[in-house]
């Protein structure tokens, strides 16, 4: 039987775990907290996070890493971006020869600008052929509830991305292969913060016209930058782009376009901060975004506008009149 450890037991780790077990694996859930780690191996319940989900009989949770990871076929990783590096420096000494990293993460290390997917190789000291990611439009209370969604399971080695594939398949969950980990892991950060900026419209009050208008530069600008680093332009237009993208700008359930949408109501960033109970990785994300853009030399109009209301209180309305004030272009170029 496919063993797997899933580190993190947030809302995304928790709903993947049922994804795991329902596709036939064995599954060992890692908390950092003992108590609640107790809770879901007791209760098949995770009060903290989907509270109305009952987990299968067959994932056990527990707080030492050492546990989880024996004899696992696959650790995913499901922890805040920002903090991965410092999670998995203390796991990496217990991560067996056998074991395939996976990364269900959406967001770019500030600072390093690295993805998931390189932190975790260098943290790990493993090569590219052992890790995977896993991206696309999968907003996790609808998971829990078993609606169906379909996702991308890629990695360089299109093999291990088939193992992976087979082990989170199930009736309602339909991943499908990519070996772009470059573009799949970029979608899936950059998403983060187009539903940003897409939730301060909506706050403000603008209509789908403009929604529309931002979701679709914005995924403009989420190629232009893939291709500078050598992506696939047709990954953009599948689930990890343009899928995600669509989930995350017209849903309330998503933490990024609720962030947004309490900024865009004139919500003070320290007000929406208080308001925000789990983790919203295009806040943080948007300055790594950018500061890989400007090394890479693309322009990133959009992600600009919301690291210039996020992080240099900029009023929303001055920022979207700034947007609108550019130089008129080609739409191709
Ligand atoms: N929730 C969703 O619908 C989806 C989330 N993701 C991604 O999954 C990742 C995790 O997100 P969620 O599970 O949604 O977050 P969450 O906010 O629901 O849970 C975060 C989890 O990380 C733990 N945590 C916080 N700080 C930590 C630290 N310093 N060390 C270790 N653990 C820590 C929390 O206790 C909690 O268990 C993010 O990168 C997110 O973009 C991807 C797809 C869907
Ligand atoms: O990544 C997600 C859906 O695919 C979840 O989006 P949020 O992190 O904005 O809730």
């Amino acid at each position: 039987m496919t063993r797997c450890a899933v580190f993190g037991t947030g809302s995304w780790g928790t709903a993947f775990a049922m994804i795991l077990a329902d596709a036939g694996c064995e599954v060992v859930l890692w908390g950092r907290r003992p108590e609640l780690a107790e809770a879901i191996d007791r209760t098949k319940t995770n009060p903290d996070y989907l509270p109305d989900l009952r987990l299968p009989d067959s994932v056990r949770a527990t707080s030492d890493p050492a546990e989880a990871l024996a004899g696992a076929d696959f650790a995913v990783l499901v922890v805040p971006s920002q903090t991965l590096r410092a999670n998995l420096a203390a796991w990496a000494p217990l991560i067996e020869p056998q074991t395939v990293l996976v990364s269900l993460m959406k967001g770019i290390e500030l600072g390093t600008v690295k993805r998931m997917s390189e932190v975790i190789q260098e943290v790990a000291g493993v090569g590219p052929e052992r890790v995977a990611v896993v991206s696309g439009p999968n907003l996790a209370p609808e998971i829990a509830n078993r609606q169906p969604a379909a996702s991308v399971v890629a990695c360089v080695d299109e093999s291990v991305a088939q193992r992976f594939q087979k082990a989170c398949h199930t009736p309602y969950f339909r991943p499908y292969t990519n070996t772009d980990v470059v573009g799949c892991e970029l979608g899936g950060a950059v998403k983060n913060v187009i539903g940003l900026a897409v939730g301060m419209a909506d706050g403000m009050g603008l209509g789908d016209n403009t929604k529309a208008t931002l979701i679709t530069r914005g995924l403009a600008e989420t190629t232009r930058l893939g291709l500078a680093l050598g992506a696939d332009p047709h990954t953009f237009a599948g689930l990890a782009g343009m899928g995600d993208l669509v989930a995350t700008c017209s849903s309330p359930l998503s933490r990024n376009h609720t962030f947004g949408t309490n900024l865009g109501r004139g919500m003070t960033l320290d007000q929406t901060i208080a308001a925000t109970k789990q983790t919203a990785e295009g806040v943080k994300s948007c300055e790594s975004v950018l500061d890989l853009a400007r090394r890479t030399g693309v322009e990133m109009p959009i992600v600009q506008a919301v690291v210039d209301v996020v992080h240099g209180g900029r009023p929303t309305q001055e920022v979207l009149a700034g947007l609108m004030a550019r130089s008129a272009k080609a739409e191709r170029r």
